[in-house]
């Protein structure tokens, strides 16, 4: 049975006489302590979707479903780590998670939450820094506050809105191997948004691409066989990996490819006004 459900939601933004629809009976199933890539261009809904599963967004019709039952308000269950990191930028690396952990986890004594936070703090590889603040830790540090900060509500659903793509190449694949060697620890359900296709096929078990916008919906899923762990420097010599990010780069081409040709044979409705016609000729003496 799915842990994760969206079942035909359709959503939009704006009113009825300036409506956006972002989905049309969009349908993804998930599986327990399953990764789940969403690849999709610039605007097709990627945030929205995220949003949607936190329980940030409801839907106009169709339901999204965590365990069976209706996604709700938002809440720890579901941990989000955003792209622009989303961290108080007064607490330091200690008081950022201490902070969610309090909320969280209210009854936890004072010594417990100590270890419990330097744990975090540690599977982050963020050990020494617990006392900087944000505006003192790189773009990459950021993020694996922002990750550890997540992990420690204990989320049973993460969900990962494009949490690398503002970061270097270099630190961007260091943290593509961090987050799975965490998730391979401490399992659970992860839908993470990317618009990079060598990301979606190194991290996730499934990759389910988004059509563009609007009304978009999920495409021909691929499913990602290689064995785990995945070691990049051999990936790139393995033709199983190079074989499936053709088929999932050339379907993403052929789905722009088709946007493209759908919006370019639009007819654009012209407005109904008659022709001026030149009235008599006036001669200035
Ligand atoms: N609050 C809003 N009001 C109106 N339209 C919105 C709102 N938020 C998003 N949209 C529109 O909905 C569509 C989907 O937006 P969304 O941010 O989910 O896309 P995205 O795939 O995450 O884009 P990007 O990759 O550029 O961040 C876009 O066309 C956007 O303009």
């Amino acid at each position: 049975m799915p842990y994760l459900e969206l079942d035909n939601v359709s959503f939009g933004f704006g009113p009825m006489s300036n409506r956006y629809e972002v989905f049309e009976q969009a349908t993804l199933s998930v599986e327990q302590n399953e990764f789940v890539a969403v690849i999709g261009f610039s605007g097709s809904g990627k945030s929205t979707l995220v949003s949607l599963l936190a329980g940030l967004e409801q839907p106009d019709s169709g339901e999204v479903r965590i365990g069976g039952k209706p996604v709700g308000e938002p809440g720890p269950d579901k941990g989000v780590v955003f792209q622009n990191y989303s961290l108080l930028p007064w607490l330091s690396v200690y008081g950022n998670i201490e902070l969610a952990v309090k909320q969280v986890f209210p009854k936890m004594g004072r010594d417990e939450r100590k270890d419990y936070i330097q744990h975090y703090i540690d599977m982050v590889s963020l050990s020494g820094s617990e006392w900087k603040l944000p505006g003192e830790l790189s773009g990459g540090m950021r993020q694996r506050l922002s990750l550890a900060r997540t992990l420690a509500i204990k989320p049973e659903v993460l969900l990962l809105d494009e949490p690398l793509s503002a970061l270097d190449a270099l630190t961007r694949s260091q943290l593509q191997d961090e987050i799975i060697r965490i998730w391979e620890v401490d399992r659970r359900t992860v839908v993470m948004i990317t618009n990079d296709v060598d990301e979606a096929v190194i991290m996730a078990d499934r990759i389910v691409p988004l059509t563009p916008g609007p009304s978009a919906t999920f495409g021909r899923e691929f499913a990602v066989d290689l064995a785990r762990p995945r070691d990049r420097a051999t990936l790139n010599f393995n033709p199983e990996f190079k074989h499936l990010r053709n088929q999932v780069t050339n379907y993403m081409v052929s789905l722009d490819q088709e946007a493209r040709r759908l919006s370019s044979t639009v007819e654009l409705p012209l407005p109904d006004i008659q022709p001026v016609r030149p009235g008599p000729q006036v001669s200035i003496a």
